[in-house]
């Protein structure tokens, strides 16, 4: 049985899963925390998957590669494939401004128009996360490191070229070769100059320099290759995978994390994931993404041709572990002191906006408790109120892609925090839905792994289908609706 590895270079660590190509069985894994911060050296992501790869115990073995990862990231490299600066994250709020200037400029003036294009030629409005508004805060802030850029990669494309051997020439084995760069479509579309739905079925979509030029300045500079879903970007550097395999083990196109969870549940159209990990989000999978110029809703593609609509918190799973910070409370703690008060939280509320928010677009925001009384001054009542704020983030989320015609029929609860029972049950109150829980899993590298053993089996046979592997529910929840948790928040979550 040939073996195939997916890797999730997430914002906290670096997750790798060896799974068998054929029926999807886990082998084995492997992680590796990456340091904390919004701007980070990927020379860090690099150590974290080499470490993750031998947790892993190797990845010798493996027939094909594929990497999955936190979108968005600013990675400039030279011309001599060196790192110029710290990458600038997703979760990175310094170029908001950028954002608004540039949401101006496509507007002649007009922030309403110029939200619109941007919406409907992208399918985002610009806010902070996204890659094009960091490169034109590089131009303005450090313009001599953005003269000297090269190439722009995302974290995901940037990993992948370096298991293929490439990156600076003192420190990879085939040097800088900076047009073997390759991506996809679910990460590209979230660059803020590439157009999914533009020409060639919808598969490979098309760069938009214009854009890229209005960002940094210029546009003479490398773009990854944007690859179709399951062709392959190269074979993998036998000194770091697939040295036993004939040729080398392929790599794939990777993918956005979001749209690689897709593949790795085996979302359809109806199905809604809510991840909670550092970030938040809500996520549908649909045959054409719209253009919301409201700027609730991202229209990015997914990982096999069709688009991914999601609207994206900056507050997840981190709310969470400030909560058990100032608690003093273990993850179960945290969760049994949330149950142990009423839904509600008898008028305690946290609007969560700890790190900013981007949904909706306030990037200088701080989180607020309101409802403080002698009554819910308890640990219980602390605990419910972190819980049901962050929930009710991503609620209006959902709302938000109603309003788009997602159509919404199964809830898939994923990511870090999703393992938390009280999560689980407050879902259940504030979303108002059945909540299905699936096995506890990497579906970030599950679904890079498919994406490989997809690569592979259409080397073998051009034209196949991904492989069917199924995605365990390993608990559903039913509806428990409490509309008093979003009434409270309603009230006050625009007073921050
Ligand atoms: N049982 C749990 N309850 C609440 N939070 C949890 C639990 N287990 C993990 N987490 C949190 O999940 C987060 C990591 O989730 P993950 O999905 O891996 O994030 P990312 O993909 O952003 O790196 C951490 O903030 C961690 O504290
Ligand atoms: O910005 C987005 C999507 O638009 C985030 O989803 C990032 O992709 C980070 O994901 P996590 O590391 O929090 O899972």
């Amino acid at each position: 049985m040939p073996l195939v590895a997916g890797v999730d270079t997430s914002t906290q660590s670096c997750k790798i899963v060896v799974r068998d190509a054929e029926t999807g069985a886990l082998v084995r894994s492997g992680s590796a925390k990456h340091p904390d911060g919004t701007e980070i050296h990927p020379d860090h992501w690099w150590d974290a998957f080499r470490e993750a790869a031998r947790e892993a115990g190797g990845l010798d073995d493996v027939a094909a590669i594929a990497v999955g990862g936190q979108q968005h990231g600013m990675v400039a490299l030279d011309a001599d494939g060196r790192v110029i600066r710290d990458a600038l994250l997703w979760n990175d709020t310094r170029s908001a401004p950028a954002a608004e200037d540039l949401i101006h400029e496509l507007g002649d003036g007009d922030r309403t128009t110029g939200a619109q294009r941007w919406a409907d030629v992208t399918g985002s409005v610009l806010v902070a996360s996204l890659t094009i508004t960091k490169l034109r805060w590089l131009r303005d802030a450090e313009p001599d490191n953005a003269a000297r850029v090269a190439a722009v990669a995302l974290p995901h494309d940037w990993l992948s070229w370096r298991i293929a051997g490439y990156g600076p020439a003192d420190s990879s084995p085939l040097g800088p070769d900076l047009d073997a760069l390759c991506t996809d479509r679910s990460d590209a579309s979230g660059t803020g100059y590439y157009d999914a739905q533009a020409s060639d079925g919808g598969t490979t979509g098309a760069y938009r320099r214009d854009l890229l030029r209005l960002g940094l300045g210029r546009d003479d500079v490398a773009l990854p290759r944007v690859l179709a879903p399951s062709e392959p970007g190269g074979v993998a550097h036998p000194s770091i995978a697939g040295g036993a395999v004939d040729g080398g083990a392929l790599i794939g196109p990777g993918t956005g994390d979001n749209a690689g969870a897709a593949l790795g549940l085996g979302m359809q159209p109806g199905d809604i994931a809510i991840s909670l990990g550092t970030s938040g989000v809500v996520s549908a999978v649909a045959p054409r993404r719209t253009a919301d110029g409201s700027g609730a809703i991202n229209g990015f593609a997914d990982a096999t041709g069709n688009a991914l609509m999601l609207a994206v918190t900056l507050n997840a799973a981190r709310v969470l572990d400030a909560a058990r910070s100032v608690l003093g409370a273990s993850f179960d703690e945290l969760s049994d002191l949330a149950l142990a008060a009423p839904a509600g939280s008898d008028g305690l509320v946290l609007v969560p906006y700890l790190e900013g928010e981007r949904t909706p677009n306030r990037p200088d925001a701080t989180g607020t408790l309101h409802g403080v009384r002698l009554a819910t001054s308890t640990r219980e009542h602390l605990a419910r109120a972190y819980v049901e704020g962050m929930l009710c983030g991503l609620a209006d989320g959902l709302d938000a892609l109603r309003a788009q015609d997602v159509p919404v029929e199964r809830v898939l609860l994923i990511g870090g925090a999703a393992q938390s029972p009280a999560v689980q049950e407050v879902a259940t109150q504030v979303f108002g839905l059945p909540i299905s829980v699936p096995e506890p899993g990497e579906y970030v590298a599950d679904g890079a792994a498919r994406q490989a053993a997809w690569v592979l089996a259409t080397a073998g046979s051009p034209g196949a289908g991904a492989p069917e592997w199924s995605a365990a529910v390993a608990r559903t929840l039913d509806a428990d609706p409490r509309p008093v948790v979003r009434e409270q928040y309603a009230a006050v979550r625009d007073l921050v």
